[in-house]
């Protein structure tokens, strides 16, 4: 009997805080030696990890998957197809959302909204672990009764499901919730040590701006972005802390993309305040040239032929041929917050090195674009008009979110190092949600063996990508936003549990054995401890007296 199931020899490792050589035993799914010259023929089987680096799997904690309530569109991917798609990028976690389903109601509601989704994914063939953040949308209650119901709801969903973390919106219709409501929310995740994650854009400046544009008759893919002006991010973003604030609660805002909401977090973290943030490689990346281009050549030109005219102006979505008189392909980038001018981008890395940002999550959230039903591009027909407010809002990412990050963070220098891109979309995502250090490191005799061995630097490995292309990301959607972008490194091995599930571009079907992941409290974000009500019972003596 073979001592090792898996060696992995000559690699560089990497983790948060190290880049050393040392070579990895694996035993039974969990990493159980880092040491040198360990013995080959203690092993099963062996990976030559020489020339190349070793990180711990990526965790995604913004992962938008096909689930019973379908509250924000079907989505193309299924679960089975999201986690391939994940494994192919060198992401070995995803944590996916379950939305509440209102129409349950008392303590176990917000747990049986979560079993829907484990037993739905538990009849598919999942190639990586998966977590689950919880929706949250409605408060059931009134008033101090709400936030009761509530607080016995999470410790519900906690103890059964290991959910320690809900996402609330302050935009869009039908998952907009008020400030009060963000109050009584935010009473109950701290009083149960959960993270509230915080989508931040203020729903009736957009409700008012789409209004104004469409009198205007402005309605194309470009003005999805004019209507959800940076201003529209700040405001949320400083409202939030400022009820976080008297709440004294933990809160991390999800897909940050703008100057405005990046110095309004790092000035809130400046004075000691909770406050953690995620964006996303499309902030960095992309711009609203994407959409611009096609609106300004539409004003000039009437759109026939629109991109294969443009002069001056380099859209990141390579367009196909077929496309060129495709005068809704700005669609492909609508999301929100939207995609940014081009200047904003340099915020966006900055605050990735400087600590404003904690996480770096993929918000994959894929919408086919020739899907005849529910596709983007269908909101170009039928009485729909091409309106931007029904396109589907998100894109795909989560198969490209680390591979862009090596190439355009830390190959082109835009990332201070590989520690760094290492602790944004591995380590940190662990610790913020309660994974660490099971998922997230390479610790001996604790963490599961969730690894990625990347490619040497040279370029003479055949198999070794060289652009993104729709293909390689093996997941649910019919396009990728980051079509035709050079890629400098690529996984080459993804290891889930100690098993290979990605090799040189192949997926191991029989090792695709991923399960659902319970997780503990954040040991990240967790309260200063000076809640207001707390001081209650004082305020309460001193009256008496
Ligand atoms: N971001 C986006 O446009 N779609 C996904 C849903 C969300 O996270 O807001
Ligand atoms: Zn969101």
């Amino acid at each position: 009997m073979s001592t090792y199931d898996l060696l992995i020899v000559n690699g560089t490792i990497v983790t948060a805080s190290d880049v050393y050589p040392a070579d990895i035993a694996i035993k039974d799914g969990k990493v159980v030696l880092i040491g040198s010259a360990l013995d080959p023929t203690l092993a099963k089987e062996v990976i030559d990890a020489e020339g190349a680096y070793v990180t711990p799997g990526g965790i995604d904690a913004h992962v938008h998957v096909d689930e019973p309530l379908k509250l924000l569109g079907p989505v193309a991917d299924t679960m089975e197809e999201a986690t391939r798609s994940a494994v192919a990028g060198g992401t070995t976690t995803v944590i996916t959302f379950a939305t509440q389903d209102k129409s349950i109601t008392g303590p176990a509601a917000l747990s049986d909204s979560v079993k829907a989704n484990v037993d739905l994914y538990e009849t598919q063939k999942l190639y990586c672990d998966y977590a689950l953040h919880l929706i949250l949308f409605h408060i059931e209650k009134p008033s101090t009764q709400g936030s009761r119901l509530l607080d016995l709801q999470l410790a519900n969903v906690y103890s059964t499901y290991g959910v320690s973390s809900v996402k609330i919106f302050m935009t869009y219709p039908g998952l907009q919730i008020s400030d009060y409501d963000i109050l009584t929310t935010m009473q109950a995740t701290r009083k149960n040590g959960f993270t509230t994650m915080i989508h931040a854009e203020n729903g009736d400046m957009v409700k008012w701006m789409i209004e104004q544009l469409e009198e205007q008759n402005l309605t194309s893919p470009y003005f999805h972005g004019i209507s959800r002006p940076t201003v529209v991010e700040g405001e949320a973003t400083n409202r939030a802390i400022v009820l976080a604030k008297m709440m004294d609660t933990p809160i991390l805002f999800v897909h940050v993309s703008s100057p405005e909401a990046i110095d309004t977090i790092r000035s809130a973290q400046t004075k000691g305040l909770k406050v953690f943030a995620e964006t996303c490689p499309q902030y960095a990346l992309l711009s609203d040239i994407e959409t611009k281009c096609h609106h300004e050549l539409e004003q000039q030109n009437g759109c026939s032929n629109a991109c294969s005219n443009a002069k001056g102006h380099e859209p990141n979505v390579k367009l196909n041929p077929d496309e060129f008189d495709d005068d809704f392909i700005g669609a492909k980038t609508i999301c929100s917050p939207p995609i940014r001018p081009d200047h904003c981008r340099e915020s966006v890395w900055k605050a990735m090195n400087n600590g404003t940002f904690t996480i770096v999550g993929s918000d994959h959230c894929a919408y086919k674009y020739y899907d005849k039903t529910s596709g983007k591009l269908d909101a170009f027909k039928g009485d729909k008009n091409g309106e931007f407010k029904y396109i589907p809002n998100g894109m795909p990412g989560v198969c490209t979110r680390m591979p862009l990050l090596f190439d355009y963070g830390v190959m082109q220098g835009n990332l201070a190092n590989m520690m760094k891109f290492v602790e944004l979309q591995c380590t940190n995502p662990a610790k913020v949600y309660g994974l660490y250090p099971k998922k997230g490191s390479v610790l001996p005799g604790v963490s599961d063996a969730d690894l990625v061995v990347w490619y040497p630097s040279s370029n003479e490995y055949e198999k070794k990508p060289k652009v993104v292309t729709n293909k390689l990301l093996v997941h649910g959607c019919d396009y990728t936003p980051f079509e035709g972008y050079q890629i400098g490194n690529w996984p080459r091995f993804t290891i889930v549990k100690g098993k290979i599930v990605y090799r040189e571009g192949e997926l191991i079907e029989e090792n695709a054995k991923g399960s659902y992941v319970k997780r503990e409290k954040s040991k990240l974000c967790t309260p200063n401890n000076e809640w207001v009500t707390e001081l209650r019972p004082s305020y309460q003596k001193e009256a008496n007296n």
